[in-house]
């Protein structure tokens, strides 16, 4: 529970099923549902938990401008990890001064468009991970507000490939940090120190995260004592939600206390990042069956979303929960149906391309909706185009749209002229 008495979690049980069944009605599917009040309740526990901390929104985990919007009238400022990003959140009304610019081995097209936007926007934050983009910033007339990406040797994560921390590809060594950072402080304004662990931490990862976070406290307290003073130490987000319907929240409050025993007394401000903790549990993802097939092993429910709308599973092995909303008007699926091993398969010639397998599921039935749920972090912003699959709509529960549905003729749209030549049985543009 937070302040504002809204759970911790919301399961992808509680969704109401009526209403994601109109929506598919009116939307069709595959559908991303995203419920932006909940986006404010997760922004509100995550501001109770750090009340002293400068919480950022990652802008990566979803994008849409509503989300952006919502985040920061709830007080959050926004890091992002593009120019793409960076142009998202100016265009979605958020202050240069609550942008930060996390540059990753960042294309030259990304420097030049950021440092645009920084003469127009002078408040705005840049965290640079490499000597190199410090070098490159300055040729570029760059003198703003830059922060230090560190390489804090210890990382966490929901699987191998998110985590960062201790990752060679991501920030300065702890043992270079301090000569980059007292070079920093004299050509540009140094805004601090920076480092992520990974992401999807969970409990059992808070040691890391604990480990992370003292020596960047560490670090501080060394770069103040040689005259650089620190303004703001950020340890990155990497929050976990529960993905499984019986796995328990994180303690929010128990990692809140952990940062800030680990950190010490610091001069400057704590800051954070989380990304999926904001989004995860106000998106699903809708899917209609449209093949069933009994198959020795498992029944494999055939669906028209896959890899290319929900990439987590065929890439992480990322389990999301899956719930049979039926075909509508019937009784509650789950009342009348046996369970078997489901394995729900989507239209991509991928064998990876599952959301789930040999999961225990009512018996699936052709034209039956699927919910799919935690699907509001990196789930819209990781999908493709992959075999030419248009991308799936986005709608908020009341309808409105926030993104629209791909349609073939946009999957082509960049092609050279006279690779597009019209079919008559083409009803779309
Ligand atoms: C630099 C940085 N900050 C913040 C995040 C947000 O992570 P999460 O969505 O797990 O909170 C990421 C992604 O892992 C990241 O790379
Ligand atoms: N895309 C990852 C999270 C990594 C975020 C980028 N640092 C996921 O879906 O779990």
């Amino acid at each position: 529970m937070s302040d504002d008495g809204s759970p911790a979690v919301r399961r992808l049980g509680n969704w109401d099923a009526e209403g994601l069944r109109a929506l598919a009605e009116e939307h069709g599917t595959p559908l991303y549902v995203f419920d932006p009040a909940r986006v404010r309740e997760n922004c509100r526990r995550l501001r109770g938990a750090f009340p002293d901390a400068e919480v950022q929104y990652a802008a990566k985990a979803h994008t849409a401008r509503r989300t952006l919007e919502t985040v920061h009238d709830e007080g959050l400022a926004v890091e992002c990890a593009s120019a793409g990003e960076v142009r998202r959140a100016l265009r979605a009304g958020v202050p240069g001064e609550d942008v930060t610019y996390t540059a990753v081995n960042p294309p030259a097209a990304d420097l030049e468009y950021v440092v645009g936007a920084w003469r127009d926007h002078p408040d705005l934050t840049i965290t640079a991970g490499a000597a190199d983009t410090v070098d490159r910033l300055e040729e570029r007339g760059f003198d703003g507000r830059l922060r230090l990406r560190v390489n804090p040797g210890v990382g966490a994560g929901h699987h191998e490939k998110v985590v960062t921390g201790g990752h060679p590809k991501f920030g300065v060594g702890l043992d270079r940090a301090p000569a980059l950072a007292a070079r920093i402080d004299e050509s540009f304004a140094f805004a601090g120190i920076h480092a992520h662990a990974g992401s999807g931490i969970s409990g059992d990862d808070l040691a890391d995260h604990r480990e992370l976070v003292r020596r960047m406290g560490e670090l501080a307290r060394d770069l103040e004592a040689d005259g650089v003073p620190v303004e703001t130490v950020d340890v990155g987000g990497g929050f976990g939600v529960p993905y499984r319907e019986d796995d328990p929240a994180l303690d929010l409050d128990a990692v809140a206390d952990a940062t800030r025993e680990a950190l010490g007394e610091i001069e400057g401000q704590l800051a954070v990042e989380p990304g999926r903790y904001v989004v995860a549990d106000t998106g699903v993802l809708l899917t209609r069956v449209n093949t069933v097939k009994d198959a020795p092993e498992t029944v494999v429910a055939g669906t028209d979303a896959g890899m290319t709308a929900l990439l987590r599973p065929a890439m992480y092995d990322a389990f999301h929960a899956v719930r049979n909303l039926g075909r509508g008007g019937d009784r509650p699926v789950d009342a009348d149906r046996e369970t078997v091993g489901v394995t729900v398969a989507g239209p991509v010639c991928e064998t990876a391309d599952l959301l789930c397998e040999n999961r225990p599921l009512p018996r699936p039935a052709r034209g039956d909706l699927l919910a799919v749920g935690n699907a509001g972090a990196y789930g819209y912003e990781m999908a493709s185009t992959y075999n030419s699959r248009p991308r799936p709509a986005e709608v908020t529960l009341a309808g409105e749209v926030l993104r629209r549905r791909e349609t073939l003729a946009d999957v082509s749209r960049l092609d050279a002229p006279g690779d597009s030549t019209p079919h008559s049985h083409e009803g779309e543009p």
